[in-house]
């Protein structure tokens, strides 16, 4: 089996290993978040027949033609809920827009989620693997929470009720005509807390190393990728890294699809730097007092979703 280039934990050991396999679980991943700002998953706790089934709805729904997927794109919700089409989403300072379309699942009482009535199992597989991955991420969070020296449910927190967001993406096979500039996913940095990646259908994403160059993210059943993201970053004043990550076009023409679960806090959260964070990390400001809430909207304003 092909080895994982990331550090890999076990989610088992922390919910249920004695005191030393718990510490070493919350200290492997503090550091991966510190050094690389990504690490593997396993054990959990995500349905995998869930996750193979949401990749079937996926697929149904994606084949349609594109007149029957437009009628699930909404201006008005500036691509917080359903359909985003091809070509739409550029990464932040790059121009030429990522080779994918995706669909946006949110959590239903701050917006309500659209139905695409000719899959009827969309939904509910959609919701139900919202829910899974939405525990998973307190669960994460608890852990990076002990990390940082914070009460355990300090970061898991921020996240209830927030309106974080399962994106599926599907990138289609590579049209002989796109733009020479665009890959799948162009290199950026998520812009939430932090990101659970069910394992996608196909390789293809990339980390960049400090030394500048490309680390590939093997894609491995039954591990979730989980990456820090720029509002981790910000309230840990740099500490936990959002790292840079790309997903390549790898000269096939396959498609793929993936599922990332972005985890973000309640918009009033306070992502001001926190003190035990700037002392770690040479005790300089390094990033505003700024809500979770005015931050999304600069951000979004910059990769085109608003
Ligand atoms: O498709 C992937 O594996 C990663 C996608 C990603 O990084 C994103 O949508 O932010
Ligand atoms: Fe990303």
């Amino acid at each position: 089996m092909m080895q994982q280039t990331i550090p890999v934990v076990d989610l088992q050991l922390f919910l249920h290993g004695d005191q030393s396999q718990q510490q070493t679980f919350i200290t492997t991943l503090g550091q991966a978040l510190e050094t690389l700002g990504f690490f593997a998953v396993v054990n959990h706790g995500v349905d995998r027949d869930l996750i193979q089934q949401a990749y079937q709805q996926a697929e149904a729904f994606f084949q349609r033609s594109d007149d029957v997927k437009l009628r699930y794109e909404d201006a008005a919700l500036n691509g917080q809920r359903g359909f985003t089409r091809f070509g739409k989403e550029h990464a932040k300072d790059h121009p030429a827009p990522d080779l994918k379309e995706f669909w946006h699942v949110g959590r239903e009482h701050h917006l309500a989620n659209l139905d695409p009535i000719e899959i009827p199992e969309f939904c509910p597989v959609m919701n139900q693997l919202y829910q899974q991955l939405d525990q998973c991420a307190v669960t994460l969070l608890e852990a990076c929470a002990l990390y940082l020296g914070e009460p355990r449910s300090f970061l898991s927190n921020m996240t209830i009720a927030a309106d974080s967001i399962l994106r599926i993406i599907h990138y289609p096979p590579i049209p002989e005509d796109a733009d020479p500039a665009s890959l799948r996913a162009a290199p950026h940095e998520d812009i939430n807390l932090i990101t659970l990646l069910c394992e996608a259908t196909d390789s293809g994403l990339e980390l960049l190393q400090r030394d500048g160059t490309w680390l590939a993210i093997p894609n491995i059943p039954g591990q979730i990728i989980v990456d820090s993201g720029d509002m981790l970053q910000q309230l840990t004043n740099g500490l936990l890294k959002s790292t840079t990550h790309r997903v390549v076009n790898h000269g096939d023409r396959d498609r793929r699809f993936s599922m990332p679960f972005f985890v973000h806090p309640v918009a009033q959260t306070d992502l001001t730097p926190l003190p035990s964070c700037i002392t770690k990390t040479g005790n300089e400001v390094k990033f505003p007092k700024i809500t979770a809430g005015e931050y999304l909207q600069q951000r979004l304003a910059e990769i085109g979703l608003k």
